[in-house]
């Protein structure tokens, strides 16, 4: 899976974002760093196809996708939002993974209620057994341990490894840095809409000279600039 974004943006001619290039490869998780307005989002847009002005190229199979923020639809019951996927598969035993996925992170009791009055971290979990629910060849994670209890937290990162050693990539973004370090093989950290560095820890820690933990990467290269 290719990602190279030339310039990307909000607004024609006027890029939020440029010269980002990095791959997927299969059964790897990509780690997208970067601090508050670094382009992170904008990027997930890009690869996404769905950011309003793009040049580029982006190669990349189905995906499954957790937003930023939950998208719910107001009217719709947990129950309607799944069978609303499920519809779209014409296939009724995704209710038997559904179930498992309900139960694994405790919403199965929830299933005639209406999400967009359920709890912040409730809510990530819909969007979490939504994206989860069709085995796919990537998952796009934008902050997904947002508001997650320490449990759920446990179990999206055995999802997570489940799925990866089926040979799933993940493009994950997130700000838990001693999360991502544990989870990621791969690291894309941008800066002012420009990557900033890329590579595997090892070779992060090469180009900072010291054998530190990304944080630590983060606020080494964060304070050369
Ligand atoms: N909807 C939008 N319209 C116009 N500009 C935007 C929009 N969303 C983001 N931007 C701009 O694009 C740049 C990159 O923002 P982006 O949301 O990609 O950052 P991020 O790394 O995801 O940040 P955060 O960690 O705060 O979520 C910023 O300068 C931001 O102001």
């Amino acid at each position: 899976m290719e990602i190279h974004i030339q310039q990307a943006g909000y607004v024609a001619n006027e890029p939020s974002i440029e010269q980002i290039e990095f791959l997927i490869t299969p059964g790897e998780i990509v780690g997208l760093i970067g601090g508050n307005g670094a382009g992170k989002s904008t990027t997930i847009q890009s690869v996404l196809g769905v950011i309003p002005y793009f040049e580029g190229d982006i190669s990349i199979p189905s995906y499954g996708y957790v937003p930023e923020r939950p998208l719910l639809y107001e009217h719709f019951t947990l129950r309607e939002h799944l069978q609303f996927l499920i519809d779209e598969f014409h296939d009724e035993n995704l209710w038997h993974k559904a179930n498992q996925l309900l139960t694994l992170f405790q919403i199965d009791k929830r299933l005639d209620d209406l999400p967009i009055y359920f709890s912040k971290g409730m809510q990530q979990k819909v969007m979490l057994v939504l994206a989860f629910l069709i085995e796919r060849p990537l998952y796009i994670l934008d902050e997904p341990f947002m508001g997650l209890d320490p449990r759920a937290m446990r179990e999206l990162l055995m999802l997570i490894d489940e799925r990866k050693q089926q040979g799933a990539s993940f493009l994950l973004c997130t700000h838990q840095l001693e999360m991502a370090e544990k989870l990621c093989d791969h690291y894309v950290l941008l800066h002012e809409g420009r990557m900033q560095a890329q590579g595997t820890l090892q070779e992060l820690q090469q180009i900072v000279g010291q054998p530190i933990s990304l944080l630590d990467i983060f606020y080494e290269l964060q304070g050369r600039l």
